[in-house]
């Protein structure tokens, strides 16, 4: 249990610039071995960024540490079998099929210039058929929907196997049941194998539901950061989406968050 003191994932003052302008500034996060944690916040405040920062595909200022060890110190190899990486909408070579696609994830397992195990082959099918993808294995990714598409990426990150798992957005293009197969597929790797979860989530509630913590990100900063029912504070929400909404608790005690139209009238006046 003394591993436990040391977090899974670790962000200290990161800062990024983009185009000349800072896109975060001095933002900290941490998640314990195990735990999901969800960055929040409205449209352009940084959760992409942030995600890519801890990956290590954007230069930053400030500390990331996987496992107590600083990612800048981790050969590319060794921090892919640490960190899966899933970004929200990749480019995807279009010829390519769904089973070589995922089986790319298990690069970091695969000896230079060698070819995939039998072990590479038997993870990446179990993959696929826990994404409901085993029907797609021989189809090109430029035949699929979106959703499929999605479930694809996700494939490849999990194919990885890596303890660490940042997940960009995962549901915004799966439907309903896609979205909680997901999201609940992702709940039980992460109960049987200990991964953590660093996932950026629109849903408030879904992110409510999942995670155990959240990190709520305005301008590059984070503003708040706590278990759900502390971070979905209305004024924190109101202030910071610019939206009404109401916060009820909801299953477990977890919080639901409900936009709220403003009075028809005034709404009418202003038009
Ligand atoms: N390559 C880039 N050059 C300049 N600015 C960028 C670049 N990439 C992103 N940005 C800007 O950085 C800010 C944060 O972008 P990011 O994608 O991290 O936000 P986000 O919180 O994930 O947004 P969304 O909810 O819309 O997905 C935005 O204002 C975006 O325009």
């Amino acid at each position: 249990m003394s591993g436990r003191a040391v977090p899974a994932v670790e962000a200290r003052g990161v800062g990024v610039t983009l185009g000349g302008r800072p896109v975060l500034t001095d933002v900290t996060l941490s998640a314990a071995p195990g735990q999901w944690l969800a960055v929040i916040g409205p449209n352009g405040a940084g959760k992409s960024t942030l995600l890519r920062a801890v990956a290590g595909l954007v230069p930053r200022e400030g500390e990331v540490l996987v496992e107590g060890t600083a990612v800048d110190d981790l050969r590319p190899r060794r921090r892919a079998r640490l960190i899966a990486y899933a970004p929200q909408s990749p480019a995807l070579p279009p010829d390519m099929s769904v089973y070589d696609y995922a089986l790319l994830g298990r690069t970091p397992y695969i000896a230079y210039l060698g070819s995939e195990s039998a072990r590479d082959r038997e993870v990446t099918r179990s993959v696929l058929e826990r994404l409901d993808l085993d029907g797609f294995a021989s189809r090109p990714l430029g035949h699929l929907s979106g959703g499929e598409r999605q479930r694809v990426v996700l494939a490849r990150a999990l194919v990885q196997q890596a303890p660490v798992l940042l997940l960009d957005e995962p549901t915004t293009a799966l439907d309903l049941g896609h979205q909680q197969q997901v999201l609940e597929l992702v709940d039980r790797l992460r109960l049987a194998d200990d991964l953590t979860v660093v996932t950026t989530l629109h849903d408030l509630s879904l992110a409510a539901q999942y995670a155990d913590a959240l990190v709520l990100l305005a301008a590059g900063r984070a503003v708040a950061a706590g278990p759900p029912a502390r971070v979905l504070a209305e004024p924190l929400l109101t202030e910071h989406f610019g939206a009404r909404v109401r916060v009820e608790p909801g299953p477990e005690g977890r919080p639901v968050v409900h936009l709220v139209r403003p009075p028809v009238s005034s709404a009418t006046e202003k038009a």
